[in-house]
């Protein structure tokens, strides 16, 4: 909270810009001018293809890379203070665990860095690897040496949760266990960042998907506003002598296209559309199509993006 009452954002990211210089030229622009503010218990899933600047994005976030420009603030805090005080944790892509000692081993050593962790078996239970505590972890499966950094992320109870590309190569049912242990265990209130360029994971377990692309936000918003804004849904319906201009009068209509008896309404209002038919026309066998989030995707950002079991 503020001194005025206010709930301060969870994330607060300013246009940040990084750029890392290569060779002699002018350098890569990973992260160009990215505004991003998250409230306190969303779910937000930060989408986009390989070198859109998610990672990038992350470690300033995490305070691991400086920004040249812009500013990052975490409920209100610098990211190393809130880092230090446990408020945020983070699940990365990889390294980190030590090969040569057992999950709870592991889980035990790390607890023994912060000043209130949550118990050992807890951590465990939710991450769901209580039943391979004592496997090495230098024997444990990637999405089970996923899970045990999940555990670890969790030991501090941190307000805010990162992760970056937390299933990467885990099979489908892998991923399926690791986003329901997550998700149970931020059913009470915590906030969760997490980047990915499956769509499947954006949609299913993110309340609002963040298109990210060539450093850049592209779009922001639920899975079904980010299909409508790429060009819509279409609304069809069965209406001889149809008024043209009185369909691309309501509000959000792209394009009315007549084919014989049938006509096709692109909209990002479908509700609008259908209830006008409905309500003030004689329309019949109203249909309405969704694009998908890849169709939404490639328009914005003219990229494709990776779908599970691909
Ligand atoms: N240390 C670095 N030095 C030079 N270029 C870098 C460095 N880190 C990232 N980049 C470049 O910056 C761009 C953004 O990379 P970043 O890793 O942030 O993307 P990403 O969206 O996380 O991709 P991925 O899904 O592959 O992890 C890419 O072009 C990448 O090659």
């Amino acid at each position: 909270m503020t001194r005025t009452g206010k709930i301060r954002p969870a994330v607060d990211l300013r246009n940040l810009h990084k750029t890392f210089a290569v060779g002699g030229g002018s350098g890569v622009r990973a992260v160009n001018g990215l505004d991003l503010t998250i409230e306190p218990g969303e779910i937000v899933a930060f989408l986009g293809p390989n070198g859109a600047g998610k990672t990038t994005t992350i470690d300033m976030l995490l305070g691991l890379t400086r920004p040249d420009e812009g500013e990052v603030s975490i409920f209100g805090r610098d990211p190393a203070t809130a880092v230090a005080s446990g408020m945020v944790s983070a699940v990365m892509q990889s390294g980190g665990l030590l090969k040569d000692l057992t999950v709870e081993e592991t889980v035990r050593l790390v607890s023994a860095l912060f000043v209130s962790p949550r118990p050992v078996s807890e951590v465990l239970a939710r991450a769901g690897i209580a039943d391979i505590a004592s496997r090495m972890v230098g024997k444990c499966s990637g999405g089970q040496q996923q899970r045990l950094r999940f555990a670890l992320a969790l030991l501090p109870n941190p307000d805010l949760i990162v992760l970056d590309e937390p299933t990467t190569g885990m099979d489908v049912e892998g991923r399926r266990e690791f986003w329901n242990a997550m998700r149970e265990d931020s059913s009470r209130g915590r906030t969760v960042l997490f980047a990915t360029h499956y769509l499947e994971e954006a949609d299913a377990y993110a309340d609002r998907i963040v298109l990210v692309s060539k450093g850049r936000i592209v779009a922001d918003g639920s899975a079904a506003e980010i299909k409508n804004l790429a060009s819509g849904r279409v609304v069809s319906a069965t209406l001889p002598g149809v008024d043209q201009m009185r369909l691309l009068g309501i509000d959000g209509v792209d394009d009315v296209e007549v084919r014989g008896d049938r006509v096709l309404v692109r909209s990002n209002n479908s509700d609008a559309v259908a209830r006008y038919l409905l309500n003030s026309t004689t329309a019949t066998d109203i249909e309405i199509v969704s694009h998908n989030l890849e169709d939404a995707f490639i328009t914005l950002t003219g990229d494709t993006l990776t779908t599970v079991g691909a």
